[in-house]
């Protein structure tokens, strides 16, 4: 069992993927041992955190998720526990496998009841796994309540009941910690799926890795590998970033995101404002060269475009769309696209001629993109992001909690690192100015851009509590 932490690469299944392997798994072992493995892994983990709970309320639903908790229960109720145990199924529909640990379960003496106990010192929600469809109602949708009202941990099994194991929606049980059976299930780390799951775990039931045809549908991000600076390097070694933006009223944009490609570890970095007479040096940061937007020779730059343009953006666009060597549009510069069909043609253009791009909307700036709504975006945002991907032939970074970093062709990555502090003005910019220094170094687009998501939030992470995050000070940490 591993608790899941932002420091590895770990493999996501859908939900699809996942039944191809439990059907390859169930065939290679003797039947019911992946339901016993399930269920000994939760009992296991539910007296690991909470090892002094006693009446531990078990709710089972009607599938094998419901299986996996009368598993548990019986193992709890071996070592000394009183679990109090609930269950929603049918006996004429129940699949076999947990039907089969009902009956041992009843066998065994454990209290079943009606309805939740009036008390309880913890809790395993064992309702809906991968098989959960249509939003819970009736007693389904009561039970989730009384778990999320019941004031004490609950550990979900596989899945916080109520969420879409693929998309990360759905109103569910909040959990305080979930175990992924099997496979890591994609959904608990986008869109609701971080908030539902809780600390993460995962148990691979014993299985060895690549059982089954069901190859990862997504991956999680990891943080970039160490990398030391040679010593006979120079500032010519580690790139040039321009960064476009800044227009009237909005130069601190364009100055955030060139502060975050200095301490991304750009070799030089130039802010061409589209507002050129409001500013001809930043005192506070005098490594930054203030030069006009269009005397930059752009071919030889990585090119940060967007942070803070404004309308004035959409004029500098179709040069940059043409000459950037690498580019990240984020912001203004994507709404200006997106309003566009001739520049639209022009990014999806810069693959054919070897240009790297990558776009970083945040879900109304992608629904804008797609002609959809953001709503459709984050109804299944690995959807959106491949699409972004594919209809302008870039890497896109769609943003929120559980950023998505897809390319043409590519098995998207899920970010896992970051938290509601970024939720802040000018987060955004450092990102852009932090894809566009790692471009500069001589990244490709993909692992600029998932590698600079992925540090982003770990700053963010790493903050100390009681100190307001602003975006100034998140450019020089991150
Ligand atoms: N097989 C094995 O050995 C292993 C299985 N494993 C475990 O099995 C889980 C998958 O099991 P599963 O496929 O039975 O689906 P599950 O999530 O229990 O739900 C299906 C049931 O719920 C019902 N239902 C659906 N939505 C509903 C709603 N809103 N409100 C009310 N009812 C609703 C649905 O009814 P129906 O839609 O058919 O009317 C059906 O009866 C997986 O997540 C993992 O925990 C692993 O441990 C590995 C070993
Ligand atoms: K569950």
């Amino acid at each position: 069992m591993h608790p899941i932490r932002p420091d590895r690469r770990w493999p996501l299944h859908d939900i699809a993927t996942t039944r191809q392997i439990e059907q390859a798994a169930a065939a290679a072992l003797p039947p019911h041992t992946l339901m016993e493995r399930a269920g000994l892994a939760v009992a296991r983990l539910a007296l690991a955190l909470a090892p002094h709970a006693r009446r531990i309320w078990i709710a089972c639903g009607p599938g094998n998720n419901g299986g996996d908790g009368l598993e548990a229960a019986m193992h709890l109720q071996r070592w000394g526990k009183a679990p109090q145990l609930t269950w929603l199924g049918d006996e004429g529909k129940a699949p076999a496998d947990a039907l089969a640990s009902l009956q041992r379960a009843r066998q065994a003496g454990v209290a079943f009841g009606a309805a939740p106990p009036p008390d309880w010192d913890f809790a395993i929600d064992a309702l809906l796994g991968i098989g959960g469809a249509r939003s819970p109602q009736g007693r389904m949708a009561e039970w989730i309540a009384a778990l999320n009202s019941g004031g004490q941990s609950v550990l979900a099994v596989d899945v916080p009941s109520g969420l879409d194991a693929d998309t990360g929606n759905g109103a569910a049980v909040r959990a305080t910690h979930t175990l992924s059976l099997l496979t890591l299930k994609r959904g608990l780390f986008t869109a609701h799926g971080r908030d539902a799951a809780g600390a993460i775990w995962f148990d691979e039931l014993g299985l060895l890795p690549g059982t089954g045809d069901g190859a990862p549908t997504a991956w999680l991000s990891s943080p970039a590998a160490a990398s030391t600076r040679l010593h006979a390097s120079h500032k010519g070694s580690y790139g040039d970033v321009a960064v476009i933006g800044g227009a009237p009223g909005m130069a601190g944009a364009a100055l955030l995101a060139g502060s975050a490609a200095l301490h991304g570890g750009a070799g030089r970095v130039f802010v061409g404002l589209l507002d050129a007479d409001t500013l001809k040096v930043d005192s506070a940061q005098p490594e930054l060269m203030l030069r006009p937007w269009d005397s930059l020779d752009l071919g030889a730059m990585s090119v940060a475009c967007g942070c803070g343009g404004g309308e004035a953006v959409r004029a500098a666009l179709p040069k940059v769309l043409s000459t950037a060597r690498a580019l990240v549009l984020d912001a203004d510069a994507l709404n200006a696209v997106a309003a566009d069909p001739q520049l639209q043609l022009q990014l999806k253009a810069r693959a054919g001629r070897g240009r790297a791009t990558v776009i970083t909307p945040h879900p109304l700036e992608a629904a804008r993109l797609l002609g959809s709504s953001a709503a459709q975006v984050q109804a299944d945002r690995l959807a959106a992001a491949r699409e972004l991907a594919q209809r302008f032939s870039c890497v896109a970074v769609l943003k929120g909690s559980g950023s998505i970093t897809a390319g043409p062709g590519e098995v998207p990555l899920v970010n896992f690192t970051g938290n509601a502090r970024l939720a802040t003005a000018g987060t955004g910019d450092v990102l852009a100015g932090m894809v566009a220094a790692r471009l500069a170094q001589g990244r490709d687009a993909m692992r600029a851009a998932s590698e600079a998501v992925h540090a982003h939030g770990a700053c963010a992470d790493r903050w100390p509590d009681g100190e307001p995050l602003t975006a100034g000070e998140l450019a020089r940490r991150a």
